[in-house]
């Protein structure tokens, strides 16, 4: 970024919007602008695209929704890939797609601060080395921006290693080793998974009650027939089908010590963002006790379980989640919660006030995204065309790599 360190304390104007973030939502808005002829500038704190892919999941990873309801805006998968492409297809996918739309991100630029000047009416985003002005700020950080570290008793004192699932790569490091799994979301049940294919001996504790879904039944995914379905019947009938074909090929989850939630799981997801649990085999290992299941409090070297047995662990590996980082960056009027989600509830969450935009934060994976991303794209280049117009190639500052990006300085009083 020669031309940043050269234009210290001058902001660099950008011709079109900012889009904080290189995941797919991010990808998916400047690709759609892109086809529209609007021009982006996307800010990446890491030095690849959908670094969540690529640095934060495990290997065995795989989409477990079928591809078509994965895909971003414009681009479908290739014909070969499987129904459930592997992680590193997804990821050739997305290189493949912002090769295609000829998005060039701005690598390693955290975005540390972001606010909305009313004298000049442009957003000011400073990232560690420049700041950025545009009329439009496209807020793309994603719902597991930064994992969650629970704040368990005991856990500070546990002498043998605790890993977020966002560090986790395989199982292979724990072969013949005791493992507590904290948390029994789609990570939690897959990271045990693959514990067990490595010959470790996994615990998982589950806190609240959840929904487990077989991810397939008779050839068909459990999540397509559920989509199919919604397009004719009512919600709750949609689910309490879902629910039988759940009971019929995993049986009775209760007896496992995974209680159902009185809501259906796809109302659940819609009502609160907590994702059904999709089965790709955890479950027969619980019921062959591979898997076991509960545990009260963690203790020096191990845990306690509901039944007062205490057991020793050598490692512990916290599958509880992640958040949105939104609020530790931006500085606006109480569009997003304190938890750094959109206040507005899809489908219009998309857009705030002042061209301030978010894309990916519906709770509703990439279906979501493709969702908001053709919304804003259409909204902006409706903006763009009216106020600023194609500018000649050589005062464009964006992510796209031909014209190569050129930068317009612009001086602002300090507010
Ligand atoms: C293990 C796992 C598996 C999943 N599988 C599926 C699936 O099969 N199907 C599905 O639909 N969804 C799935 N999801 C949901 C997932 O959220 C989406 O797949 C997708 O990654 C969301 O894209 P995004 O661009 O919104 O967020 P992300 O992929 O998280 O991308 C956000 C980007 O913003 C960058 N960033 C964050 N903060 C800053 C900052 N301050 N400055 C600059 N850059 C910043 C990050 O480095 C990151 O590259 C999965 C999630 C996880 C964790
Ligand atoms: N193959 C795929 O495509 C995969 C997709 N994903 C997706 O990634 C996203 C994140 O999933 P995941 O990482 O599983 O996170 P989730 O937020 O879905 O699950 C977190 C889990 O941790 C538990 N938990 C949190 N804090 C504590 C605590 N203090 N003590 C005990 N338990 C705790 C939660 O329990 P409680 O419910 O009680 O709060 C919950 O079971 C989801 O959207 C998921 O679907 C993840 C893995 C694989
Ligand atoms: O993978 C995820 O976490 C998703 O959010 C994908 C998704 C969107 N809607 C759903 C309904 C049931 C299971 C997964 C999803």
């Amino acid at each position: 970024m020669s031309s940043c360190l050269e234009a210290e304390h001058s902001p660099i104007f950008v011709n079109g919007p900012i889009v904080v973030g290189a995941g797919p939502s991010g990808l998916s808005v400047a690709a759609c602008l892109s086809n529209r002829g609007v021009p982006s500038v996307i800010l990446e704190r890491t030095d690849c695209l959908a670094s969540l892919w690529q640095k934060r999941t495990y290997d065995r990873l795989k989409l477990h929704l079928p591809k078509h309801y994965c895909e971003l805006p414009l681009m479908e998968f290739p014909k070969n890939f499987p129904r459930y492409p592997s992680k590193q297809q997804f990821i050739t996918y997305i290189e493949c797609y912002a090769a295609r739309f000829n998005i060039k991100p701005v690598f390693n630029q955290t975005v540390e601060k972001a606010k909305f000047d009313v004298v000049s009416g442009l957003w000011k985003v400073k990232t560690q080395d420049c700041v950025y002005t545009s009329k439009w700020l496209v807020v793309a950080t994603g719902e597991n921006a930064e994992p969650v570290v629970p704040d368990i008793p005991g856990l500070k004192n546990f002498y043998g290693p605790v890993v977020h699932t966002s560090a986790y790569k395989s199982g292979s490091e724990f072969a013949n080793r005791k493992v507590l799994v904290v948390g029994c979301g789609n990570s939690g049940m897959e990271v045990c998974l693959d514990l067990c294919r490595y010959n470790a001996l996994p615990h998982m504790v589950v806190r609240n009650s959840l929904h487990v879904l077989p991810r397939d039944v008779f050839g068909l995914s459990s999540f397509g027939i559920a989509m199919t379905l919604l397009k004719w019947f009512p919600l709750k009938l949609v689910d309490n089908f879902l629910l039988l074909l759940a009971n019929s090929s995993l049986g009775n989850t209760d007896r496992l010590g995974i209680r159902r939630p009185k809501t259906g799981p796809i109302e659940l997801k819609n009502a609160t963002g907590k994702t059904p649990v999709l089965d790709v085999g955890a479950i027969s290992l619980i019921q062959s006790g591979q898997i076991r299941v509960t545990v009260k409090a963690i203790t020096k070297k191990g845990a306690k379980f509901v039944d007062g047995q205490e057991m020793e662990f050598d490692s512990i590996i916290l599958a509880t989640g992640y958040k949105s980082n939104v609020p530790d960056w931006l500085e606006e009027n109480g569009f997003f919660t304190k938890e750094g989600m959109p206040k507005t509830p899809f489908p219009n969450g998309w857009k705030g006030e002042n061209g301030l935009y978010t894309v990916g934060f519906t709770r509703r994976g990439l279906l979501g995204t493709v969702f908001d991303a053709v919304k804003i794209a259409e909204d902006i280049t409706d903006q763009w065309m009216k106020s600023e117009g194609p500018l000649s190639a050589s005062n464009i500052c964006s992510s796209w790599g031909t014209p190569s990006p050129c930068i317009v300085h612009f001086h602002f009083n300090k507010s």
